[in-house]
């Protein structure tokens, strides 16, 4: 298959899978997704797809090392990378993981905790303009009509939390961005931004319960015991029977996703291959390319 019919049908294989099958029917596959569609995350226990809308949302997505995590990240980076009327912001210390995205990044944050720090600034900034203006107009939240005067959500993906919050830097510097990534996901959603935050050290210095609980997508892939994935969900699911550590070593991919509401249900995400990766981050990059032009 040459390259434009490979990427082609990869591209209707993907909106095919975000689309709900009435839509599927009705219309023929859009080039372009929305942020303020639900996002295909994979498959439960019986085949049927899972999808969340990330809208007035935050998500958290931690497991031990290996679990699937980057993975099941890279789907929503994906749809939002598609989804031209978001902006994406891309924090990845160890730089290849998020880095496949990189081209479709309005900011890519690599390991520097100052320029980390400075872009949640940015956003801060960005959010209390927001809703200054939300105030001034006696509205609640951004919807998607704003996008006509040049606010459109902003979703900020977070790879390894933990390499900023407890590795590097000064002490001083690991606080100044926990409170800010705290702000953001505790006032961002109705402004429009939207935190992803994924880590694989489930434990309760680098997740606090009260920041745990303002996420309302909580996605626990394998974890070595009930109670770091108690941590991931909340407390008391293990001992009702929902608990991460039960997920086998071999089974990657899979995980308890938690939405708000609701109880833990048992998933295993979507795959894309690096090759895939590249070519929807290409195609994405080149969509966005075309939207700001
Ligand atoms: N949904 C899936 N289907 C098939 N294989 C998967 C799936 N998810 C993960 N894997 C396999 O598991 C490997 C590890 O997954 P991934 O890199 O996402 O783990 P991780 O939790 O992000 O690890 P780390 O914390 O070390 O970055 C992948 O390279 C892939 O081979």
């Amino acid at each position: 298959m040459s390259e434009p019919t490979r990427l082609r049908a990869l591209l209707r294989d993907w909106v095919t899978a975000v689309r709900t099958p009435a839509a599927c029917n009705e219309a023929p596959a859009p080039s372009v997704l929305s942020i303020w569609d639900p996002i295909h995350l994979g498959v439960d226990e019986y085949g049927r797809a899972v999808r969340v809308t990330l809208a007035y949302r935050n998500a958290l997505l931690a497991g031990e090392p290996g679990a699937g995590k980057s993975v099941g990240l890279n789907c929503i980076v994906g749809h939002a990378a598609l989804s031209t009327d978001c902006g994406l912001w891309l924090f990845d210390g160890k730089l290849v993981e998020l880095g496949l995205w990189r081209t479709c990044a309005e900011r890519f944050v690599g390991p520097d905790l100052d320029d980390a720090i400075d872009a949640l600034d940015a956003l801060q900034t960005e959010m209390d303009r927001r809703y200054d203006l939300l105030d001034t107009e006696r509205r609640r939240k951004v919807t998607p009509d704003d996008a006509t005067h040049g606010i459109e959500p902003v979703v900020v993906v977070l790879d390894e939390v933990a390499y900023y919050s407890a590795t590097v830097g000064t002490k001083t510097q690991r606080e100044a961005f926990s409170v800010a990534v705290r702000d953001l996901v505790a006032r961002g959603r109705a402004a429009g931004i939207i935190v992803v935050a994924a880590t694989q050290r489930p434990s309760s210095d680098i997740i606090p319960t009260s920041l745990r609980d303002l996420f309302g997508y909580r996605w626990a892939f394998r974890c070595t015991t009930n109670s770091s994935s108690d941590i991931v969900l909340g407390a008391g699911w293990a001992t009702r029977g929902h608990t991460a550590a039960d997920i086998a070593p071999e089974d990657k991919g899979v995980g308890l996703l938690l939405a708000e509401g609701g109880e833990p249900c048992r998933i295993k995400s979507a795959y894309l291959s690096d090759e895939q990766v590249y070519a929807l981050a290409d195609h994405a990059a080149a969509l966005r390319a075309r939207d700001a032009a």
